[in-house]
């Protein structure tokens, strides 16, 4: 089977994330494209990665077996509208837009398109990312493959039965990139408070958050069994994590995480 040429229309953040980390899983340049209305952002593209370009969205529409949406929430309309309703044919459309409804989706590119609705993250840049995936009925079983292979290329996927799971998708995964490096710049703070040269306290606690992650994804334990074990009793660990608690963390993080997950559902009926 010869592969699919993949076309991402954005070249932002994310594209560049999802082109990165596809080329080093060996997907050839010569599959894929990307389109941007901004000229520089197509240059930019070209440079670092060696892929064709362009600026006229429909290029893509005609060429791509797979095209990948990957614009901001608030310009998808305009960007699907615009795209011509006869396009390449057995194509599948993948959108990473938060926030955006299939059903708005179908509206807007016409009726019965098969669409994959995904949620990735950023760490697909490296390899590490993780997706959530819905597909609407339209959408074939070699197609669901056709996305999983893509989304799979830079790191894990996980299929959803329900498209409003994708918001929950968004709260844990899709914007949890931002939590952690969040809780890693306050940790950089207070150990330069604690008197660190502050580029030590980076490189401390950016490799204690790989190295715990690292150790929790290879475990046979949770996560609450290994906290324990960081935790001697009456110990230094205890003191911390009763900080934490009395201060009320959990509760904010369950209030963040709805909080996103009631943006991603209020832009849904914004932006239908
Ligand atoms: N940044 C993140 O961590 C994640 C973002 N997403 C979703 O990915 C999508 C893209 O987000 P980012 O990459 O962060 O945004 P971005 O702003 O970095 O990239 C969007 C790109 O689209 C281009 N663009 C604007 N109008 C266009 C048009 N009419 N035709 C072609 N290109 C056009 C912009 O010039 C820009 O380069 C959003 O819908 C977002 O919800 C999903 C998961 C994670
Ligand atoms: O903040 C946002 O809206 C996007 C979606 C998930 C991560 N960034």
């Amino acid at each position: 089977m010869t592969a699919p040429v993949i076309g991402f229309i954005g070249a932002g953040n994310m594209a560049t994330s999802l082109i990165g980390g596809m080329l080093q899983k060996n997907v050839k340049p010569a599959n894929l494209i990307a389109s941007d209305s901004k000229p520089e952002q197509c240059a930019a593209l070209e440079r670092q990665f060696q892929i064709r370009t362009s600026t006229d969205n429909a290029v893509l529409a005609a060429e791509c077996d797979v095209l990948l949406l990957a614009v901001k929430p608030q310009v998808m309309q305009d960007v699907c509208r615009a795209l011509p309703r006869e396009r390449k044919p057995g194509q599948l459309i993948i959108s990473i837009a938060a926030g955006i409804s299939c059903v708005s989706l179908e509206n807007w590119l016409g009726a019965g398109t098969a669409i994959v609705r995904c949620m990735p993250n950023t760490p697909s840049l490296r390899g590490q990312g993780v997706s959530g995936l819905y597909a609407t009925p339209a959408v074939s079983e070699a197609q669901r493959e056709q996305a999983e292979s893509i989304l799979n290329a830079v790191g894990i996927s996980v299929w959803l039965d329900e498209e409003k799971l994708i918001d929950a998708v968004t709260a844990v995964s899709g914007s949890g990139p931002a939590y952690f490096f969040y809780l890693i710049e306050a940790m950089i703070d207070a150990g330069e408070k604690l008197g660190l040269p502050r580029d030590t306290a980076e490189r401390l606690a950016l490799f204690t958050g790989l190295g715990a992650a690292d150790m929790a994804v290879h475990s046979d334990v949770d996560v609450a069994e290994l906290r324990r074990r960081v935790c001697s009793p009456n110990g230094t660990t205890e003191r911390a994590i009763e900080t934490f608690r009395s201060q009320g963390l959990p509760k904010m993080v369950d209030d963040a995480m709805q909080a996103c997950a009631d943006r991603a559902a209020e832009m849904s009926r914004e932006l239908a």
